[in-house]
């Protein structure tokens, strides 16, 4: 892999404090090149086809760097898992951030203890604070204009609702029947055109991973190319992927939201050693390299799974 040492790559596996997106221990591979180190991290449902952008993500980081900057520090949201009321508040309340992101419709809840977490958020939050849901897709057309409604009422005005159905249709259909604004990210990431969100009415506003998209200068085509404000947001990275993500959110022209990529404190720890942690709601636009006595690395068995993983996908690479 011309440009990066394959050789030097470091395999780590983190616990998560809480379970998030149905993982409890996040994996991935570090790789260093001439420009730095990048992450590739796809989870384990994405298919080698699908890790491919992921792939591009890491090598534009170890072998390009990003574009300058034009702020040198982003504004972040607090991520809340699906946890009891009184966690999620304290949770939003040691944040520091202004806006909190709370993880709804989890396969098998229901939706009084959704409206619960949100009220508990927005008591945190105060009346200044904003508050937004992400349902991941979870909901068919009527149960989500119905959930938003529940919703919204319990965090006195909701910022925006996300991906609160599966298909780009129903978030159109969704769209017409609330008036809370609606947020496009499982549409985007995994989609093959992230264009057609907008050209169907689906959505108010983009959010941005750079991973799935393929790196920072395409994610940035993409945010040109779809002529909606922009939320970035982090796949659960570590410090060295979170960088991406905010050289993303430090070069977009305009940023009228707070970012997700305040996601390390999902994670028990970190791959550098002076992470990308918020500090009163803001994250500062560095990167740093994998300090050694910091990584927490994976065993031999976790390490070859990824190491024939970026192997099979490096041979895909050529046709992304
Ligand atoms: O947006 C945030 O506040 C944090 C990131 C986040 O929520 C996610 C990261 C990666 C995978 C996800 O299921 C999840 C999301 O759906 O946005
Ligand atoms: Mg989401």
């Amino acid at each position: 892999m011309l440009g990066v040492f394959a050789e030097q790559s470091r395999v780590y596996a983190i616990p998560m404090r809480t379970r998030f997106r149905g993982i409890t221990v996040r994996e991935g591979l570090l790789l260093r090149g001439d420009a730095g180190w990048g992450e590739f991290c796809p989870f384990h449902d994405y298919s080698d086809a699908e890790a491919v952008p992921w792939l591009a993500s890491a090598r534009e980081a170890a072998e390009h760097g990003w574009p300058e900057p034009v702020r040198d520090r982003v504004p972040v949201n607090a991520t809340i898992p699906v946890v009891d009321p009184r966690r999620a508040g304290e949770i939003a309340a040691a944040s520091g951030c202004a806006t909190a992101k709370v993880k709804v419709a989890d396969p098998g809840a229901d939706l009084a203890d959704d409206v619960d977490r949100v009220a508990a958020v927005r008591d945190a939050l105060g009346p200044g604070g904003k508050v937004r849901v992400d349902a991941n897709g979870a909901w068919d057309v009527d149960t989500a204009v119905r959930a938003i409604r529940d919703l919204d009422k319990a965090a006195n005005g909701l910022e925006y609702v996300e991906q609160p159905c599966r298909t780009i249709e129903e978030l159109a259909a969704v769209r017409r029947r609330v008036d809370v604004p609606i947020a496009a990210d499982e549409s985007i990431r995994r989609a093959e055109d992230p264009m057609r969100v907008a050209v169907a009415g689906a959505a108010d506003i983009a959010v941005l991973k750079v991973a799935p998209l393929g790196g920072v200068r395409r994610a940035l085509a993409v945010a040109e190319a779809c002529g909606l404000p922009c939320v970035v947001s982090s796949a659960l990275e570590t410090s060295v992927g979170l960088a991406a993500g905010v050289a993303l959110a430090a070069a977009l022209p305009e940023l009228d939201y707070a970012c997700g990529l305040a996601t390390l404190s999902l994670l028990t720890s970190d791959a550098v050693s002076r992470p990308l942690r918020a500090i009163d709601g803001w994250i500062p636009v560095l990167r740093e390299a994998p300090a050694p006595d910091t990584l927490r690395e994976a065993d031999d068995d976790t390490r070859d799974l990824w190491l024939s993983r970026l192997g099979r996908v490096s041979a895909l690479v050529r046709r992304f």
